[in-house]
């Protein structure tokens, strides 16, 4: 939909500056290309800033050059000072903090994208992270969520993306120029409610079907709770959001990433680390243990989730949020995912 890093050759007097809040592993291979397209798209400065909360790349993505003309700035007010794009890519946990720190310091005229799968719960409901973008910042926030193992973009293996969109679609066309290679391919859809939805809910669902994973279910028993995880994905959003889009499901940000996540993501892992040792080591250990540094989204998000279920008497509906949060507490044993999770 959007032309291409070399079609992009108009003259513009007042070029885009990008700032990557975040420097994880996927914040890092978000930096690297973004960085490559800067350098070729002229209406866009070539500089790249990246807010490391650590020195991190190197532990993260061993190997990976982001590109020269990635700065990496540990002051996260001076790192966003100038940028008129902020892309957000953080563990969902720390974007309250960072919004409440960023307030008053962004330019007027800056646009967000966020990259972060997760949701937060307040007192009067759940709110997305791009809403919490948007009422703390001031500031419109797209959403970009897709079927995107970090490892395997950092190596240019191809994959796809989605940008959620609220109305103008010129910015989210923007976006999507400033994300698209060849080996990754974005396209918009005007659902930024529902692509982020999935892209926050698939954690839980992975969480399940790391357990599966753990009792050395099968693949068709994994397949199931797939299914069963979709079915609650697009049941939620829907109770939440009733503009959300059927079609969204089959985007990238959908089915995509929903099978990529419970194939070879760190909640897949996690999860079925917990599930081989009777959940007898919390996640809490295995997370540190095994991801060093990284952070797992399906834990907190499966908390989140149940939080607005039972506030909102609909957990008998959601069978399989439920049973996911009660096993993650101890509350249920591992084997309780198929038993209590069909519907
Ligand atoms: N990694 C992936 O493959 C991938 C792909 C798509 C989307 N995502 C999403 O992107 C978001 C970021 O994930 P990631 O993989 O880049 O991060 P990550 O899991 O690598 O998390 C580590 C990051 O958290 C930072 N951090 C630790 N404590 C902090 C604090 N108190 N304040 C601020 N930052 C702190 C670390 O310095 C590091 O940058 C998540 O919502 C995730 O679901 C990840
Ligand atoms: O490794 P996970 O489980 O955080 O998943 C990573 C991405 O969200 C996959 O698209």
């Amino acid at each position: 939909m959007a032309p291409t890093a070399s079609e992009d050759n108009v003259e513009v007097p007042n070029k885009s500056r990008v700032t990557v809040v975040g420097s994880g592993n996927w914040g890092s291979v978000a930096a690297k290309l973004i960085a490559s397209n800067t350098l070729k798209l002229t209406s866009f400065h070539d500089e790249v800033r990246m807010w490391v909360f650590e020195e991190e790349n190197v532990k993260y993505l061993p190997g990976i050059k982001l590109g020269q003309n990635v700065v990496a700035d540990p002051d996260l007010e001076h790192a966003v000072r100038d940028a008129n794009m902020l892309v957000f890519v953080t563990p969902h946990q720390f974007m309250k903090g960072i919004c409440e720190r960023l307030v008053g310091k962004i330019r007027e005229d800056a646009e967000a994208i966020s990259l972060i799968k997760g949701m937060e719960v307040k007192m009067e409901g759940p709110c997305m992270i791009s809403t919490l973008i948007t009422q703390q910042l001031r500031i419109n926030c797209c959403v970009l969520m897709g079927a995107n193992i970090a490892n395997e973009i950092a190596v240019e293996k191809f994959s796809e993306a989605t940008v959620g969109y609220r109305e103008n679609k010129e910015i989210a066309e923007k976006w999507v120029r400033l994300f698209s290679t060849h080996y990754f391919m974005v396209s918009a859809c005007e659902d930024v409610e529902g692509v982020e939805l999935c892209g926050t809910l698939k954690n839980v669902v992975a969480i399940a079907a790391g357990f599966v994973d753990g009792l050395e279910m099968g693949n068709n028993t994994k397949a199931a709770i797939m299914r069963m995880g979709l079915r609650e994905m697009k049941a939620f959003s829907k109770l939440l959001f009733s503009s959300v889009k059927d079609s969204t499901f089959f985007e990238s940000c959908g089915v995509a990433d929903l099978i990529t996540t419970c194939l070879g993501g760190r909640n897949r892992k996690c999860a079925e680390a917990f599930a081989r040792n009777g959940g007898k080591r919390s996640f809490d250990e295995l997370e540190a243990e095994m991801l060093q540094g990284q952070k797992l989204q399906g834990v907190s998000t499966a908390k989140e989730v149940y939080e607005v279920l039972r506030h909102r008497g609909w957990l008998e509906l959601f069978p399989l949020f439920t049973t996911v949060h009660e096993i993650c507490i101890g509350r249920l044993p591992p084997t309780a995912i198929v038993e209590y999770s069909q519907s």
